[in-house]
C-alpha cells in the first residue's frame, strides 16, 4: 500500500497505545489560543496581531468558511498523489511555508528550526529578508532542501543587489518579492504594547551582516546598534517603487520571480506583462490593509485573469486541510502557510512545525479523498457549492 499523508492519523492512534497523545492540538485553529496562553505577550501579540481592528484577518477566515465542498462518491480514491509542480519544481504537496521574519521572538532556534522542519517534510521554506538568522546560516541548516528567498525591496539598490547575490550563492531558487509592506501598517496591538521586534535588534540579521548595508552606516553596527536599527527601519520598505522598477529585479535574478501581495486582477496582468513568473494572492494575513478584500475573495478573479500566464499561489487565513482544498478549487496552484507554523515553532520548536505541516497535509489528503479526488490538479470550482453571495 502506498504511503499517504493521511496515515499520520494512524501513527497518532498507535502511539496512543503507549499513553502518548500529541503535544499540540491536531485542530490547527486551536494553536492561536494556546500560544496566547503560553507565550510572552509582546511576541504573541506581534504574531497574532493584524492591521487596524483586525477586520481583514477575520474576513480571510470568513471568506474561506463561506465556501462549502460538495463531496463526490464512488470515485476510487484508494491511491492518491499530492505532488504538484510549481514553478518547474516538483513539490510533495501544494504547500510551502510562508516567509515570516523575526522568528527568534518565538523560539531561540528561530528560522533554522522552521527551515529544518520544512526540509524534513520536503516542503519548500521561504526565508524572509527580515529573518533573525543570516540567510547563509539558514541555508547551511537545510542541506540541499528546497528554499526560496523573500525580498523586502527597499530603498537601497546596493543592498537589494547584494541580497540577490547572497541568496543565489546560498542556493535559494525562487525569488518572492513582497509588494504590500512598503510601510509598516497601523497595528494597534503592537502600538499599545510599544513592541516592535526590530527595535530590539530582531529581524535585522541579514542586513547587519550585509556588506552593502554596513557600507551605508556612519559607524559600525557593533559600535552604534541603535543607529543601525534606525537605518534599517528607514530603508527596508520603499513606498516610491512602481511597476517599471521591476526591470531591475528581472535583470538581476535569473530564476523564477513571484510577486507577493497581489489582490487586483489588473495588478496580476501587470505582473505578467513585467515578465514575472507568479503571484501570491495575499493580504499579508490581514496585517497591512484593514478593511481589505479577503484574500480568498480576490483569488478567483486573479486566477481568471492570469491563470494561463502565471503561477497563482495563495495565502492569508489557511488553517485547515479543507482551506487548502478550497484555495485550489478557487484557482491556486499551491498555498503558503503563515501563523500556524509560527505558533507550532513557539510552542514546540522544530517538532511543533513538523506537527503543523503533517496535520495540515493529513487533513488535506483526507479532504481530497473523501470528496472524491486523488490529486490536487483535479480540484476545480465544480468541487464547491455555488457561492451564496454570487
Ligand atoms: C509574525 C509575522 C511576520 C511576517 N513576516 C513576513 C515577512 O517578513 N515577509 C513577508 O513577505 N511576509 C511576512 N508575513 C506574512 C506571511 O508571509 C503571510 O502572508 C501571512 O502570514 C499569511 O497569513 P496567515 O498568517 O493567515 O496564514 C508575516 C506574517 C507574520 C504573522
Ligand atoms: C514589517 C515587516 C518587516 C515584517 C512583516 O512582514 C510583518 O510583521 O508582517
Amino acid at each position: 500500500m502506498a504511503k499517504h499523508w493521511a496515515d499520520f492519523q494512524y501513527e497518532i492512534y498507535l502511539n496512543g497505545m503507549t499513553g502518548a497523545v500529541p503535544r499540540l492540538p491536531t485542530d490547527l485553529t486551536r494553536l492561536e489560543e494556546l500560544a496566547e496562553l503560553r507565550l510572552a505577550p509582546g511576541p504573541v501579540g506581534y504574531v497574532a496581531g493584524s492591521a487596524g481592528d483586525g477586520s481583514t484577518a477575520r474576513a480571510n477566515r470568513a471568506a474561506l468558511a463561506r465556501h462549502r465542498i460538495v463531496p463526490r462518491m464512488l470515485r476510487d480514491v484508494g491511491e492518491r498523489d499530492l505532488s504538484t509542480e510549481v514553478l518547474g519544481r516538483s513539490l510533495p504537496a501544494p504547500l510551502a511555508l510562508a516567509p515570516v521574519g523575526v522568528l527568534q521572538i518565538m523560539h531561540p532556534d528561530a528560522e533554522r528550526a522552521a527551515a529544518r522542519a520544512a526540509a524534513a517534510q520536503g516542503v519548500p521554506y521561504i526565508l524572509s529578508s527580515a529573518s533573525s538568522t543570516p540567510m547563509e546560516q539558514v541555508a547551511e541548516a537545510m542541506g540541499d532542501a528546497e528554499r526560496w528567498f523573500q525580498l523586502y525591496w527597499g530603498k537601497d539598490r546596493e543592498v537589494t543587489r547584494s541580497f540577490l547575490g547572497r541568496a543565489k550563492a546560498a542556493g535559494f531558487s525562487v525569488l518572492v518579492v513582497t509588494l504590500d509592506t512598503q510601510l509598516l501598517a497601523w497595528r494597534p496591538r503592537d502600538l499599545d504594547q510599544a513592541y516592535l521586534p526590530f527595535v530590539h535588534g530582531v529581524g535585522t540579521a541579514n542586513y547587519f551582516t550585509d556588506p552593502a548595508f554596513r557600507a551605508g552606516l556612519a559607524r559600525p553596527v557593533e559600535e552604534d546598534p541603535n543607529a543601525a536599527v534606525l537605518h534599517f527601519l528607514g530603508l527596508f520598505g520603499d513606498p516610491g517603487k512602481s511597476w517599471p522598477d521591476l526591470a531591475f529585479l528581472r535583470e538581476h535574478w535569473d530564476g523564477p520571480i513571484v510577486l507577493k501581495g497581489v489582490l487586483h486582477p489588473d495588478d496580476a496582468r501587470l505582473a505578467a506583462d513585467a515578465g514575472m513568473d507568479g503571484v501570491v494572492v495575499s493580504n499579508h494575513g490581514g496585517r497591512q490593509v484593514a478593511g481589505s478584500v479577503a484574500a480568498a475573495d480576490a483569488l478567483p478573479r486573479v486566477a481568471a485573469a492570469v491563470g494561463d500566464r502565471l503561477t497563482v499561489l495563495f495565502d492569508s487565513g489557511v488553517r485547515t486541510g479543507d482551506d487548502v482544498f478550497k484555495a485550489l478549487a478557487l484557482g491556486a496552484r499551491a498555498v503558503l502557510l503563515g501563523r500556524p507554523y509560527v505558533y507550532g515553532l513557539g510552542l514546540d520548536g522544530q517538532a511543533g512545525v513538523e506537527h503543523v505541516i503533517r496535520c495540515l497535509l493529513a487533513e488535506f489528503d483526507l479532504t481530497l479523498a473523501l470528496s472524491g479526488h486523488t490529486r490536487p490538479g483535479s480540484v476545480s470550482a465544480t468541487a464547491l457549492a455555488p457561492d451564496p453571495t454570487d
